[in-house]
């Protein structure tokens, strides 16, 4: 087996485990807050988001700039990846690349659930503006790059609840096909939260805000303690949305999983 074969098995069995996806998902919460910390540099910058951009444009920049981003970045295969959902999957070109050899993780009727809409509204109507101070500075293109990063790792997170539905149908068919049949969510739900883990991720990423947002200084007493993005917002982002978001999406797969 090629080192390229090699890396495939072992990217696929991560795929499949619930202790790797878990790993993956506390590896994600640091690129969610830097990304976080990162668009809290610019102002809102509010023309960013007018329903009708610039010159003839019929959209607003951001929604331009993000189906423009994801068109190039479909040529280059990102969307071939079964962990990625594009905001716009409308139209988007193919990739340049060949497709990936392996066998698909996901079932496919139920791999096509796509919740970036929602996550889309949410990241304009009540993230942004608990993270960015009121202005615009008219560095709009920089404020889409980091607008589009954060919404690409959400998506990314929160998406990939369909892995760990997967596993967890895998590792209990007989539990989870009655619920999926008689389409009930509540006992999805039910069968897929661990609220333990749920609160140690919350707590956990309210210390990392407080600790990758702080002002690094030599002198111990110049640090005032103001923490670039405030540490209860990420806490809330996760408890209020991430999860529940991720849950939707686990739950939306069961109950395709079947088809
Ligand atoms: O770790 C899991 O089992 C998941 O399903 C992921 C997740 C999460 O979003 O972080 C969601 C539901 C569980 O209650 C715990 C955590």
């Amino acid at each position: 087996m090629g080192d390229s074969e090699k890396g495939k098995g072992s990217y696929l069995d991560s795929l499949l485990n619930l202790d790797s996806l878990r790993k993956s998902l506390i590896r994600q919460e640091d690129t969610i807050i830097f990304s976080l910390i990162e668009r809290s540099k610019y102002p809102i910058n509010s023309p960013l988001y007018n329903d009708t951009g610039p010159g003839d444009l019929s959209s607003s920049l951001l929604e331009f700039f993000i189906k423009e981003s994801e068109g190039l970045q479909a040529k280059v295969g990102r969307y071939a990846s079964p962990e990625e959902n594009a905001f716009f999957p409308n139209n988007l070109p193919s990739s340049l690349l060949d497709p990936p050899n392996h066998a698909p993780v996901l079932h496919p009727p139920a791999a096509a659930v796509n919740i970036n809409e929602k996550i889309l509204n949410l990241y304009l109507r009540t993230l942004l503006p608990l993270i960015s101070v009121e202005g615009d500075d008219g560095n709009y293109a920089v404020t889409a790059a980091s607008d589009l990063q954060c919404l690409q790792t959400l998506s990314r997170r929160i998406h990939l609840g369909k892995f760990v539905a997967e596993v967890k149908f895998r590792d209990a068919p007989e539990d989870y096909i009655p619920a999926i049949r008689a389409k009930d969510r509540e006992a999805l739900m039910k069968l897929l939260t661990f609220q333990k883990v749920e609160e140690k991720i919350i707590k956990r990423v309210e210390k990392k805000a407080m600790i990758f947002g702080q002002e690094v200084e030599l002198d111990e007493n110049d640090n005032k303690g103001k923490c670039k993005v405030d540490p209860c917002v990420v806490s809330r982002l996760y408890g209020e949305w991430v999860i529940p978001l991720t849950k939707f999406v686990e739950v939306e797969y069961l109950l395709r999983r079947l088809d």
